[in-house]
C-alpha cells in the first residue's frame, strides 16, 4: 500500500512514517534521507555548501524517482511547494496525509535539533509566518488532515490506516479526522 505524508517541519512525518511502515511491513522512503544518501552530506551541509536551490532540485528528483514505489513515502516540509511536486503528489493516486500541529507544538518538537537549516534561523513568529504561507498548498495536495498536537504517534497511525482502508470511497476529498 502506498501512503504519502506531507506537512510542516516537525509535525511528525518521518516518525509516523516509520511506525506506519512497521505496521504495514513495508518500506519507508524518507525524501530527506534519500537526498542525504545521494549527496553524501547532511542537510545543513547541503544548504551551506550548495544553497537551497540545489537542495530543492535534489528533493524534486528524489520525489520523481520514488513516488511510484509501493512504500510509505515521507516528504520534507518544503516538498509540496514546487508546482510540479504538488502535481506529482496529487496525481500519484496514493492517499496523501497532512500532519498538522500548532506552532507551540512544533517549537517543542524541534527542540535543540540543529538539522533543519530553515527552522533554525527562524523564531516562533517567523515559523508561524512560514507555515501560514505554506498551509493552503499542504491542504490542496492532501486527502486527509490530522491535527497531531494531542495525539500519540500510535493514535495517528491508527487514524491513517482507518482512512487508507476507505481510500477508494473518499478519493479527492479533504477530510478532517474526528476520531
Ligand atoms: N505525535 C507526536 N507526539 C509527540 N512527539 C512527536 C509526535 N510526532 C513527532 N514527534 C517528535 O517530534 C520530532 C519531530 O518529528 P519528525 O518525525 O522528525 O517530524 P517531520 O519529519 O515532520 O519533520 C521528533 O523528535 C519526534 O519524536
Ligand atoms: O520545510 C522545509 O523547507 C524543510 C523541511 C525538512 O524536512 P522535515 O519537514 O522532515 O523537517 C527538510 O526537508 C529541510 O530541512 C527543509
Ligand atoms: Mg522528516
Amino acid at each position: 500500500m502506498r501512503i504519502v505524508l506531507v506537512g510542516f517541519m516537525a509535525c511528525g512525518k518521518t516518525t509516523i512514517g516509520q511506525l506506519l511502515a512497521a505496521r504495514l511491513k513495508q518500506r519507508q522512503i524518507d525524501l530527506d534521507e534519500e537526498i542525504v544518501a545521494r549527496e553524501g552530506l547532511a542537510i545543513p551541509e547541503i544548504f551551506s555548501r550548495f544553497g537551497e536551490e540545489h537542495f530543492r532540485l535534489s528533493e524534486h528528483q528524489a520525489l520523481l524517482d520514488n513516488i511510484g514505489q509501493d512504500a510509505v513515502i515521507t516528504t520534507g516540509g518544503g516538498t509540496p511547494m514546487r508546482d510540479d511536486n504538488a502535481a506529482c503528489l496529487i496525481n500519484s493516486g496514493a492517499p496523501v496525509i497532512l500532519l498538522d500541529a500548532e506552532i507551540s507544538t512544533i517549537v517543542d518538537r524541534i527542540g535543540n535539533d540543529r538539522n533543519r537549516p530553515i527552522a533554525n534561523k527562524l523564531d516562533p513568529a517567523g515559523l508561524e509566518k512560514l507555515k501560514a504561507s505554506r498551509q493552503s498548498r499542504y491542504e490542496r495536495v492532501a486527502s486527509l488532515k490530522i491535527q497531531t498536537d494531542q495525539l500519540r504517534p500510535e493514535e495517528i497511525c491508527d487514524q491513517i490506516l482507518d482512512f487508507c482502508r476507505e481510500w477508494n470511497d473518499s478519493e479527492g476529498q479533504l477530510l478532517t479526522a474526528s476520531r
